[in-house]
């Protein structure tokens, strides 16, 4: 595996650098881009916390970049943010880009198993396995201070990552999670197009069946939820399931918030940033 990254751009921003990296991924086989957000305090000290941010449906890195307002907390806290694009680039794949919630921009952080998008679509050990060591090989990180973070499809992502994977995590913190994709419709469509009819293995991809099933090292998750999420009502969001499956289980702590009058998109999220960097800081720095 290559773990030669090329930078695309760097903007001065709180005194450290947004950045835009490409590599060549061989897990997804074509070059991706992630955001890197470096802290004033990368120039001299080593051993920096990362923060891993997954972003939703129709995203590329740069939405959370430019709208999300992330960058005043992670220079004030000295946390390397990493932030993915949400599906593989540059194919195209027969119904690849039809659809705002399957195919490009889309990839639900999941490995597929059903053709044509078996070959690509392995969002999951992109996002878990390949980025991790491109980051820890390029710049001056902790890897055993990490914390995974996401909105949407990306909280969904931020979930199983941080559930599959006891203690590689310190925390995990979600911005309005499709928290329980096998009974949504979005999730249903995604995993049934990667990963075929047979739901017994949707299940290793859903938070609130693999909430169930998580016994590492305590878990502390922070959700907050827009009560005026168009999403919420359509029932795509369902994240009284996922906060049953955490009631039963004393190995996670989820605190669940409900937050009126906000909706799902950027200034919902901007709105409780400070409160999930703050949380993240706590685990990780
Ligand atoms: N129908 C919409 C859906 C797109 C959308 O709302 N995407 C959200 C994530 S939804 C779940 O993953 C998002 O983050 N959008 C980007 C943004 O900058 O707001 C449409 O395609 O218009």
């Amino acid at each position: 595996m290559s773990k030669a990254i090329k930078l695309v751009s760097q903007s001065k921003c709180y005194g450290g650098f947004q950045c835009v990296y490409e590599h060549e991924s061989s897990i997804l086989k074509c070059t991706m881009k992630f955001g890197c957000y470096l802290p004033p305090q990368h120039e001299k000290k080593k051993n920096l916390p990362i923060v891993y941010y997954l972003s939703g449906l129709t995203c590329t890195e740069q939405n959370y970049i430019m709208k999300s307002g992330f960058q005043r907390y992670a220079a004030k806290h000295g946390i390397v943010v990493i932030n993915p694009d949400t599906s593989p680039r540059g194919f195209d794949l027969p119904g690849e880009h039809e659809s705002y919630d399957f195919g490009s921009g889309a990839g639900f952080y999941v490995n597929a198993t059903e053709e044509p998008w078996k070959t690509n679509y392995r969002m999951y050990s992109y996002v878990t396995g390949e980025l991790p060591t491109v980051v820890a090989s390029n710049f001056n990180v902790n890897v055993g201070k990490s914390a995974i973070s996401g909105h949407s499809m990306g909280g969904h992502g931020a979930l199983i990552a941080a559930l599959r994977n006891p203690g590689k995590y310190k925390c995990c913190s979600v911005f309005a999670p499709i928290s329980n994709p096998s009974e949504c419709p979005w999730g249903v469509k995604a995993f049934t197009g990667y990963l075929g009819e047979n739901k017994s293995s949707w299940k290793q991809y859903d938070a609130t069946f693999t909430a169930k099933e998580y016994d590492g090292p305590k878990l502390e998750i922070l959700l907050d939820q827009g009560e005026d999420d168009p999403y919420l009502n359509d029932k795509q969001l369902l994240p009284e399931n996922l906060a049953n499956a955490c009631s039963t289980n004393k190995h996670i702590n989820l605190n669940f918030r409900m937050q009126p009058g906000y909706d799902h998109g950027y200034f919902f999220i901007m709105s409780f940033m400070e409160d999930h960097f703050n949380f993240m800081a706590k685990h990780i720095c």
